[in-house]
């Protein structure tokens, strides 16, 4: 059985129908119109116990109302949800022993406490006996560094220091199922190379983790799989490495030449290669099909003919992908 399993996922909301503007506000106050939004319009969505999914797509798509709804925060207008066989909005209370929820713009921190009393907190509501609990914290502490900032009160603690302190409390319960909805927003990249490597080995212990960010290095660190969704529809759901495969059909080496690079020289020299300026005069980018050559024969004649000073292999960017699926360019 999976261990989440969504049907015709739906939800609407009834949001005020209003003209913008000082006018509109007091055309609604006296006349109040109401219009409804669908924010996740009919989705499936199968996870099964192991896997990291990456749940992605523009602003305004439906992420966070997704997780709202498999999380039971929220009821569905229609369609099911199932988080191990339960309902996961009128079973709440079972339901979270078993789930860890972080919303990265939100901490479940009590504001005024140590850190270290809201995590005592979660352990006795959650049950967490004396000894799961050490060794928890234990591990939470190797590899987030919580010990400094125990004592502190929430209030005081830096982003970085907040949202790891939220990463223990999502997980101090040790869920199975874990969702994280922008965990590494506002971090610096120290941080945030930080928390990824820690979810990486969450997920290497076995836990299902749904991830929504919108930093493409968090996807691709942490999760195998991909899911995006564009007006509250899934646009494409499979590996990340076939997605890859399948939309990105070129790659790329960079050159730093000798002496100045000539773009139209070098186009005329080699037809089937396209050539860009890159950074610096002596620098430019060549681009083939990936089908039609191999990355050794393009090194190979490049290298005989240009004796470049310097190359370097431009790693294919999933990015390109998604703003292309965002965009609605490519179709599954
Ligand atoms: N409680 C609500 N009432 C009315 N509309 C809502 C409510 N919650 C969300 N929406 C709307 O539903 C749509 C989807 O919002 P949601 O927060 O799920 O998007 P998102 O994909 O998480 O976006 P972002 O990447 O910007 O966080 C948006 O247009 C939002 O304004």
């Amino acid at each position: 059985m999976p261990i989440l399993e969504a049907r015709s996922l739906t939800k609407t909301f009834r949001r005020p129908d209003k003209a913008s503007g000082f006018k509109g506000a007091l055309k609604h106050l006296a006349q109040r119109k109401y219009k409804n939004y669908t924010a996740v319009d009919g989705i499936d969505l199968t996870v099964e116990a192991g896997e990291s999914v990456a749940y992605v797509g523009p602003n305004g798509a439906g992420k966070s109302t997704t997780v709202k709804l498999l999380t039971g925060i929220l009821k569905p207008t229609e369609g099911t949800v199932r988080v191990m066989g339960r309902d996961p909005h009128t079973e709440r209370i079972a339901n979270a022993h078993d789930i860890g929820v972080l919303f990265g713009q939100r901490t479940q921190l009590w504001w005024d406490l140590p850190v270290e009393e809201s995590l005592k907190l979660l352990k006795h509501m959650y049950g967490v006996s004396d000894a799961d609990y050490k060794a928890r914290i234990a591990k939470f502490d190797e590899l987030l560094d919580l010990g400094e900032f125990m004592p502190a009160l929430a209030r005081t603690l830096s982003l970085g220091q907040r949202m790891r302190a939220d990463l223990a409390c999502a997980l101090i319960h040790d869920p199975k199922m874990v969702y994280l909805d922008e965990p590494t927003i506002g971090l610096d990249i120290s941080v945030k190379d930080r928390l990824r490597a820690f979810l990486r080995e969450l997920v290497d212990d076995g836990t299902t983790l749904l991830l929504t960010s919108h930093d493409l290095a968090d996807i691709e660190e942490v999760c195998e799989r991909i899911v995006v969704i564009d007006k509250g529809k899934v646009a494409y759901d499979g590996p990340i490495a076939q997605l890859k495969a399948h939309y990105i059909t070129t790659k790329a080496v960079n050159l730093h030449l000798e002496g100045p690079a000539d773009v139209p020289a070098l186009t005329e020299k080699f037809p089937d290669f396209a050539w860009a300026a890159g950074a610096s005069p002596s620098e430019v980018t060549v681009t083939y099909e990936s089908a039609r050559f191999s990355t050794a024969e393009v090194l190979g004649s490049l290298t005989a003919r240009l004796s470049p000073r310097d190359l370097s292999l431009s790693e294919p960017s999933i990015e390109d992908v998604i703003r292309r699926l965002y965009a609605g360019e490519l179709t599954q």
